[in-house]
């Protein structure tokens, strides 16, 4: 393949064109690509060493942005260097998942170049697929002798050096590569000329040795990609498949009949699953053929859900036709017939082999082992067109492949649990791998972990989709959709729960996140209802790290979570992970949900333009509070909250929604703006909003938003002008003052307003001050804790330990907790939401946090406070000054200038997990430390006191 120079030797530079053209379609699209090429969503990943740093900047920037593609790529921009980085880009590795257009992006890429579209600097493009190179395993060429061999018109041409010319390399699916790459030990070679063995010359491209001037661009699924060293790679691209708009665009080109395609993007819009899988360009070829099919003879009707049934489909649909066109059938006559089950069985006994063995490409002599008449293979293509073709002209003997390798890998599947269906043999079995070892068909499920076992241990992941299509015939709703193939159907629920649990056992064990995740696709062809849960347990235990997920990685577990069919009502953010990177990976799954709970999840006002654009989709109620979304943020998320397509009816938390309460379609009935800082100046300008005529909010919380009397009267003055609708107004815990309530309260009488409840408890000058001691809670000591060390005085708020020579009284509750916790009390209500509150202490006394059920062994001084992982305290002391603990780990903090003895206080944060401890001083306080954890179990204050020593709770 090449262009000018070459079109200049030849008389006739059409026919170069034709050359790529003629490649191009006999390589799978009948088609010419122009009319069925759909533009594909590619973005730039991680990249190898160069210009890291800005790079990563460009993905965060893409996926802050998601729904906007401006760090798309075009396909004739892959070799561009990113925008500010001026490196030339020697090397691009494309990757994307099976099916997702990878073949395809580089066929239009070259096709885009030869006929002078795009990319004119380039001279000579050379696109390979690994599969034909793996066919060259035992030959011998140099370089220039391999472009001569696949590109006969360069021979023809004379051209026998290439470094004068800009040159591209194609490599396409490199997980298909059979040829061993083994970059530390080859060895080097720089010349064009010399003949060697074609792994030598591709390891030596690659690593920039031989033809450095070229360039290169490799595609590959993701398993595959660490076969070459990222130090050979200078930019790593995605392919994520089409986008919504895309999807559609593609099944207009594909059905001319306008009327038609309307009708199957419509069919496939009732499917979440279906839909989502669409996004992957093969699956919407596979449902374009299936769906003509179905809609043809029935309207409706149950829509393919996984991945093997989808096939499932698309193996009958092929069936029917064969007949139909070969055997003058008609529609509704049983689409297996003898031939035709013999013939699937031929394909699959070829397909599972050759997987085995890594060809994708057979012989004649292939065709025969498996018992396909080498005559009638011929008909064979013609017979199953779109699952098995005859790939012409570059070969001296005629050699065949399937249509995409996942057809390749259904096949395999489908025959491996036919034998043991049929006749118990293991194919997979470790002992001889392709003979007969087990015969016991009650051992389904040893076939399964045998097949998750050679799945797990393959480096390139070269039967993943195989062993989801394996799992996937394990259900009998897809047994039965097989019906006439399968002479039995029938699996054991038993078999498919041995299964799951052997999947999950093996996701916690370690493994790469390809791996996983290919167990969480397993998991969904099982139909498991647990995979939403087990996708949450993976992120939030840990096992990965968010950080650690690529961008691909999280759009696999969006993939999974939205085509699980799991009722996706309520999304609650702190289930996955509470951060905002995993926020914006969630984020589909975001919009799919009806209601989400984000709350304390560390969004800034960076996540608000996202958040914006969530506000557009089903979401009907939005908990966003505890987070730090700031003004500008805010500002921002108003703009969405006011876009009519906006259905949003229950928000918590976002201050300054003015505007968007007095805006004309607004349908917020209920504002939850509690524990906001939003103050009068704040609650003036929501004033403002809540007596625009537009404003039909029912119920307003402001509880905790530090509103004084000033306030109350904006409140009072809106509601005159806009009494009607205003239901329920909660401003408990803020500081209304005698007049502010009067007011309130007089509107709670006039027949014209609509209040109904009104909540002003727990106000008080305290909860306007600055910092956590508005959350001031009033504890209670649990007097059934005391022990006959301890002495209680003024109304039982303050605690005193006796000398023991003072006259000991044991009570009940000294029987029952060992000797060093005696002195030891606890409050009798646990903590929730925000809590704060001061203790006066004097001599040596422990301020601490616990879980109620902490193991109270007498013996033991792990039950201590601070001595366990559930207990969290400050240790006070005159002579030592403070110190924190926590699961018997111990760091000093050194007394603060002001301090010797004075006051200390602790503000808890029970649903964000946060505890800090202070020094107050004349209302001052000092920061001493905080404590970042996730609280499992409720919280109790408890006290441990000192001989001598005392603590009082302070009125606040
Ligand atoms: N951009 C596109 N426009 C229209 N159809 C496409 C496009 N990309 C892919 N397809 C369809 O999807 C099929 C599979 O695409 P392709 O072979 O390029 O996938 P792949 O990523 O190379 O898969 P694999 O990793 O399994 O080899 C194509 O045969 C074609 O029918």
């Amino acid at each position: 393949v090449s262009q000018q120079e070459l079109e200049s030797d030849s008389s006739d530079g059409s026919l170069l064109f034709e050359s790529v053209f003629e490649k191009i379609t006999k390589a799978g699209n009948s088609n010419s690509l122009h009319e069925i090429y759909t533009e594909l969503y590619i973005m730039m990943e991680e990249t190898g060493e160069v210009n890291k740093e800005h790079e990563i900047r460009q993905i965060e920037k893409a996926s802050w942005q998601p729904g906007t593609l401006k760090a798309a790529i075009i396909c004739e921009n892959i070799f561009k260097a990113s925008p500010g980085g001026d490196e030339p880009i020697r090397t691009v590795m494309t990757k994307g998942v099976a099916g997702i257009g990878k073949t395809v992006l580089t066929q239009k890429f070259t096709l885009d170049w030869a006929e002078d579209k795009a990319n004119q600097d380039i001279q000579f493009t050379f696109p390979f697929t690994f599969r034909e190179l793996n066919v060259l395993k035992e030959k011998k060429f140099s370089l220039v002798e391999l472009v001569h061999h696949f590109f006969t018109e360069t021979k023809e041409a004379g051209i026998c050096s290439f470094d004068q010319f800009q040159v591209v390399f194609i490599f396409d699916g490199l997980d298909e590569c059979r040829l061993p790459l083994d970059f530390p030990n080859t060895e080097i070679l720089t010349d064009v000329t010399e003949s060697t063995s074609v792994d030598v010359l591709l390891t030596n491209l690659i690593r920039g040795k031989l033809l450095p001037s070229a360039r290169l661009w490799i595609t590959t699924r993701p398993a595959a990609a660490n076969q070459i060293p990222p130090e050979c790679v200078d930019m790593v691209t995605e392919v994520r498949g089409f986008t919504d708009p895309q999807k559609e665009e593609y099944f207009r080109k594909k059905f001319t009949d306008k009327e038609q395609a309307s009708r199957i993007i419509s069919h496939i819009k009732t499917s979440r699953s279906l839909h989502i899988m669409c996004h992957i360009p093969v699956f919407c070829w596979i449902t374009a053929t299936v769906l003509k099919d179905v809609l043809k003879t029935r309207e409706g009707g149950e829509l393919p859900k996984t991945l093997t049934e989808m096939y499932i489909h698309f193996l009958v649909v092929q069936s029917k036709l064969k007949n139909i066109k070969y055997h003058g059938r008609s529609e509704r006559d049983p689409h297996w017939s003898p031939e035709s089950r013999t013939m699937i069985e031929s394909l699959g006994k070829l397909a599972f082999e050759q997987l085995q063995k890594g060809n994708l490409i057979f012989y004649e002599s292939d065709l025969t082992d498996c018992g396909i008449d080498i005559r009638a293979a011929s008909v064979y293509s013609g017979v199953f067109t779109e699952a098995f073709k005859e790939v012409r002209g570059l070969y001296q003997d005629k050699v065949f492949c399937f249509v995409h390798l996942s057809v390749q890998e259904f096949l395999a599947a489908l025959h491996v649990h036919l034998t043991f269906f049929n006749s118990g043999v293991n194919l997979l079995s470790e002992a001889t791998w392709w003979s007969e070892l087990f015969r016991d068909k009650s051992k389904f499920s040893r076939l399964y972990q045998i097949a998750l076992d050679k799945a797990l241990e393959s480096p390139n992941g070269h039967l993943d989709l195989f062993l989801r299509f394996l799992l996937g015939l394990s259900i009998e709703s897809n047994q039965t959709l097989l019906r006439g193939l399968l002479t039995q159907t029938g699996s054991c629920s038993d078999t498919n729960q041995k299964t799951v649990q052997y999947i999950k056992k093996k996701i916690s064990e370690n493994l790469s996140p390809e791996k996983s995740i290919n167990l969480f696709q397993c998991l969904n062809e099982l139909n498991d209802r647990s995979l939403v849960e087990e996708i949450q347990q993976y992120l939030r235990s840990g096992i990965l790290s968010t950080e650690k997920l690529s961008p691909a990685q999280w759009s696999a577990l969006v993939f999974i979570l939205l085509s699980s069919e799991k009722d996706l009502d309520v999304f609650d953010l702190k289930k996955y992970s509470a951060s905002e990177e995993a926020f914006l990976r969630l984020l589909p799954v975001v919009k799919a949900s009806n209601k989400a709970i984000l709350s304390g999840c560390n969004l800034t006002e960076r996540s608000c333009e996202t958040l914006s654009s969530v506000l557009s989709s089903h979401l009907r109620e939005l908990d966003l509070s505890n987070n730090n979304l700031r003004d500008s943020g805010v500002k921002l998320l108003s703009a969405g909250l006011e876009s009519p397509h906006c259905i949003i009816q229950r928000l918590r938390s976002c201050e300054a929604l003015s505007s968007v309460l007095s805006f004309q379609s607004s349908s917020l009935r209920e504002l939850d703006l509690s524990k906001n800082n939003l103050l009068d100046s704040g609650v003036k300008v929501l004033s403002a909003g809540l007596e625009s005529q537009h404003c039909r909010l029912e119920t307003l919380s402001l509880s905790y938003c530090v509103v004084t009397e000033e306030g109350c009267a904006s409140l009072v003055s809106a509601l005159r002008s806009n009494p009607s609708h205003l239901r329920e107004l909660d401003l408990s815990y803020n500081h209304p003052g005698d007049s502010g309530v009067k007011l309130l309260s007089a509107g709670l009488e006039d027949p014209h307003w609509r209040l109904d409840t009104l909540r002003v408890d727990h106000g008080g000058p305290q909860r306007v001050r600055p910092g956590p001691t508005k959350y001031a809670c009033e504890l209670e000591l649990d007097t059934n804790t005391v022990n006959g060390n301890l002495k209680l005085s003024d109304n039982n708020r303050t605690v005193t330990r006796v000398r023991a020579t003072q006259g000991f009284v044991p009570t009940q509750y000294d029987k029952q907790v060992p000797m060093d916790c005696w002195s030891e009390l606890l409050c009798r209500k646990a903590l929730t939401g925000h809590c704060y509150w001061e203790v006066e202490w004097r001599g040596d006394v422990h301020i601490s946090v616990i879980y109620r059920r902490i193991r109270r062994k007498r013996d033991s001084e792990e039950c201590l406070f601070g001595k366990n992982d559930q207990s969290w305290r400050l240790s006070c002391s005159d002579v030592l000054g403070y110190s924190v603990w926590h699961n018997n780990r111990q760091k000093s903090i050194s007394f603060p200038s002001h301090s010797s003895p004075s006051p200390s206080s602790l503000y808890v944060d029970c649903p964000a997990g946060t505890l800090s401890f202070y020094s107050v001083s004349s209302d001052t306080l000092t920061h001493l430390h905080t404590f970042n954890t996730t609280f499992a179990q409720p919280l109790y204050p408890g006290f441990r006191i000192c001989p001598g020593s005392s603590v009082s709770l302070c009125r606040l």
